[in-house]
């Protein structure tokens, strides 16, 4: 059985094709700059030396096209090989707690949590119309970021704000990154040889968007992510927690229209904001060249995450293990290190020389004084999102 899945973003689409007998990834990639003047696509083949080729696409419909004919071009799939299309989707509200075979009530509903989430959902939706018109006899399944998160208790989930807005409206912490931290923490169990249900997880994802959650028993209990994307952690480009008095001041003092806040607090700000590189090695070669502002941003970027730690264990009163996971949770040494100093009354101690260089999938940098565990794992979201696409289609059959 072949499952492609498809992360379709603004201006991207990511994709993996997998093997699930091995779950091998036969090909994957990411088409950029759709609907800039020159587009890029990126691939790899198997084993083989990445590609990449610059071309001209002027939409979705025109990217998965070229994917799709690359597709039929590179041997990977024959005729009527094709299982499935597991799609990402970021936003599935409070309708959906699993994964979801795609029907047309499907994608009302998807549509419907566009203004929750304007800045992903039409997109993903993007993705999921033209696969449907361009490989309609295809079964396609939508995976959600927020279903993890549907086990949140309500004063958990809830805004201190009139209960109308979340009775009328739908406003309520719903997180995100859903597939990653359910994915290390499922991972997280096998390393440690325990049952998932009864494992109490503080799980880091940091990659571009950054979130932490709480897991109690297996269940995500708390997150940081909240309505949107932008709460909570210190991210690349994102501001995280903020006061939102903020943007009171930014319409009446300065006069910036709703827009410009949306982009200034999405994309404008997090570490690019605070020293004008949002790529953390790109940063830490900053920092390292002796630039203040890029220290700066580090120095937040761990504390952010510090405190949330401190959070979570209150939350959670026992915590087995912290698990760093994303591109930087998992390539990012002096991160990792900064992020735990000073938490051994926690009972949270590193190992040096454990950290320097863990052994990917998963490896444990703790000390032996440490009575938490300190993993760095790596995420696997494309492959998760496969292995729930050809769950729910053999729940269907
Ligand atoms: N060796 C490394 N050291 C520090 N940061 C790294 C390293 N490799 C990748 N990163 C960082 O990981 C981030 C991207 O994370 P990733 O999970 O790939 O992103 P996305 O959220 O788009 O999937 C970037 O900030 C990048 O600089
Ligand atoms: C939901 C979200 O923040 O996703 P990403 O990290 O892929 O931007
Ligand atoms: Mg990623």
């Amino acid at each position: 059985m072949k499952i492609l899945v498809l992360n379709a973003g603004s201006s991207s689409i990511k994709y993996s094709l997998f093997a699930m007998s091995d779950r091998r990834v036969l090909l994957s990639g990411i088409l950029e700059r759709i609907g800039e003047a020159m587009a890029v696509h990126r691939y790899r083949l198997r084993d083989d030396e990445p590609v990449s080729v610059e071309m001209r696409l002027t939409n979705h419909q025109q990217a998965l096209q070229t994917l799709f004919s690359g597709l039929a071009a590179s041997d990977t799939v024959g005729n009527g090989d094709l299982a499935c299309i597991g799609h990402r989707v970021v936003h599935g509200g409070e309708l959906f707690h699993q994964p979801a075979l795609i029907t047309s009530e499907v994608i009302n509903q998807i549509a419907g949590m566009i203004p929750l989430a304007p800045l992903h959902n039409p997109a993903n939706l993007l993705g999921i119309e033209e696969s449907l018109r361009l490989m309609g006899n295809v079964p396609q399944v939508a995976v959600f970021d927020t279903a993890f998160h549907q086990s949140l208790p309500d004063y958990a989930y809830r805004y201190p704000l009139p209960a109308s807005l979340y009775t009328d409206q739908g406003v309520r912490r719903y997180g995100f990154h859903g597939t990653s931290h359910g994915y290390v923490a499922k991972q997280a169990a096998e390393f440690l040889g325990q049952p998932l249900r009864e494992l109490n997880l503080i799980t880091l994802h940091l990659g571009n968007g950054a979130s932490a959650t709480a897991i109690e028993k297996g269940r995500s209990v708390d997150t940081s992510m909240g309505m949107t994307p932008l709460e909570g952690l210190m991210m690349g480009t994102r501001c995280g927690d903020i006061d939102p008095a903020l943007h009171f001041y930014l319409s009446r003092n300065l006069g910036l229209p709703l827009e410009a806040i949306e982009t200034l607090l999405n994309k404008d700000s997090g570490c690019k904001g605070v020293c004008g590189e949002n790529d953390m090695r790109g940063i830490h070669a900053l920092a390292d060249a002796g630039d203040q502002s890029a220290s700066l941003a580090l120095s937040m970027y761990a504390y952010r995450i510090k405190k949330y730690i401190g959070a979570y264990f209150a939350v959670l009163g026992r915590v087995d293990a912290v698990v760093f996971t994303g591109g930087i949770g998992e390539n990012d040494t002096r991160l990792r290190q900064q992020c735990c100093d000073g938490l051994s009354a926690l009972g949270i101690v590193i190992d040096p020389r454990q950290n320097r260089a863990p052994a990917p999938p998963c490896a444990a940098i703790h000390a032996d004084t440490s009575t938490v565990k300190i993993l760095v794992i790596h995420t696997q979201e494309e492959l998760e999102i496969a292995i729930q696409a050809e769950t729910c289609l053999t729940a269907l059959r």
